[in-house]
């Protein structure tokens, strides 16, 4: 179906030059775009680094890796690349002017059958981007790495068609790609909403002295934790069964903080500069902690995690 497509993203920063790769290393065409030529100096770097870490864990062969280096073309400017895309990804940074600006340079400069995607976290692209196909928008958020997360969150703008849709979908499980479909914007999409929802409870639990941060983490890491890798909370309470969650949830809902204000515990800590790993303290103490070796780990865990998944 997407034979001789051309991808185009636009944005070499993290997560453009992860998705690129993504696209490389299935095969496609990818033209990777920055108006900051020395950007795509580094995503090129980056990618040949990534690239070999993933062949390094078995999560990505010998052949995609070489494909993935050999298929992406770097070129800063837009007008001699954009006509050439099937598929643009726009990836730049969260700026409501500049994103209007790309999307209508795009606009004049694609084919009028191509698909517009924006990678926005926040932006509500749908009003932002003024596109002659409105039918051919839509927001596929990508998460950090994109190489080595599965899922896309693909949200549906007012106007656009459901054969786009199908076509993204299509595209998106070709890559190997898990997308989770959301019919039209709304702030913090799935993950970021459910993840606001779950740390305005526990920051609420903490502030009222109920228990403590590292109780709360305890608590959700022996459970939720590894049960959602498998089973998300839908599929859990069909497990337990929904006539006993209902019921329960009757008290529960009542003592539930239902603060419509920033985080509180989040301003408590702010305004006393304990922001987290990247100012020594947040509701955790890292003095002393390397920040880099920190997130390392991290990503080494997270690899390890989802190598375990792919065996279940
Ligand atoms: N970093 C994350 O974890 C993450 C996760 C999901 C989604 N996002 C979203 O993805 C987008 C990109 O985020 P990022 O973290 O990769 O940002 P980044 O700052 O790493 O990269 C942004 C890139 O866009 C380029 N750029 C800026 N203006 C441009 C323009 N007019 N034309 C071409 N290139 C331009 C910059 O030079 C830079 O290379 C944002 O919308 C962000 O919200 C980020």
């Amino acid at each position: 179906m997407f034979e001789n497509w051309k991808i185009l993203i636009v944005g070499a920063g993290t997560m453009g030059s992860g998705i690129a790769q993504v696209f490389a290393s299935k095969g496609f065409q990818v033209i990777l775009s920055d108006k900051f030529p020395e950007q795509l100096i580094r995503a090129q770097e980056r990618i040949s680094n990534d690239v070999d870490n993933l062949i390094k864990e078995g999560l990505i062969t010998q052949q995609e890796a070489e494909k993935a280096k050999t298929l992406i073309a770097y070129e800063p400017d837009l007008t001699k690349c954009a006509s050439q895309a099937n598929f643009v990804v726009e990836s730049i940074f969260e700026n409501a002017d500049a994103k209007r600006e790309i999307f209508s340079q795009l606009d004049k400069l694609c084919t009028s059958d191509c698909i517009f995607c924006s990678n926005t976290s926040a932006s509500n692209i749908f009003e932002i981007a003024q596109v002659s196909h409105p039918e051919r928008l839509l927001i596929t958020h990508f998460f950090n790495p994109p190489f080595i997360m599965a899922l896309v969150e693909v949200v549906m703008g007012p106007k656009t068609s459901g054969e786009t849709l199908d076509k993204v979908k299509a595209l998106l499980t070709q890559l190997g790609k898990e997308p989770a479909i959301i019919k039209q914007y709304i702030p913090g999409f799935i993950v970021n909403r459910i993840a606001t929802a779950i740390t305005r409870e526990a920051g609420y639990m903490v502030t009222e002295g109920w228990t403590t941060a590292q109780d709360i983490d305890r608590a959700l890491r022996n459970t939720s934790g590894i049960r959602y890798a498998f089973e998300g909370p839908m599929a859990l309470y069909d497990i337990v069964g929904w006539d006993l969650t209902t019921s329960v949830s009757k008290d529960i809902h009542k003592t539930l903080c239902n603060d419509t204000e920033v985080n509180s515990l989040g301003n408590e800590l702010v305004a006393k500069g304990e922001l987290g790993l990247k100012s020594g303290k947040g509701v955790f103490d890292y003095t002393g902690v390397d920040p880099q070796q920190f997130l390392n780990e991290r990503s080494a865990k997270i690899v390890k995690m989802i190598k375990a998944v792919k065996e279940l």
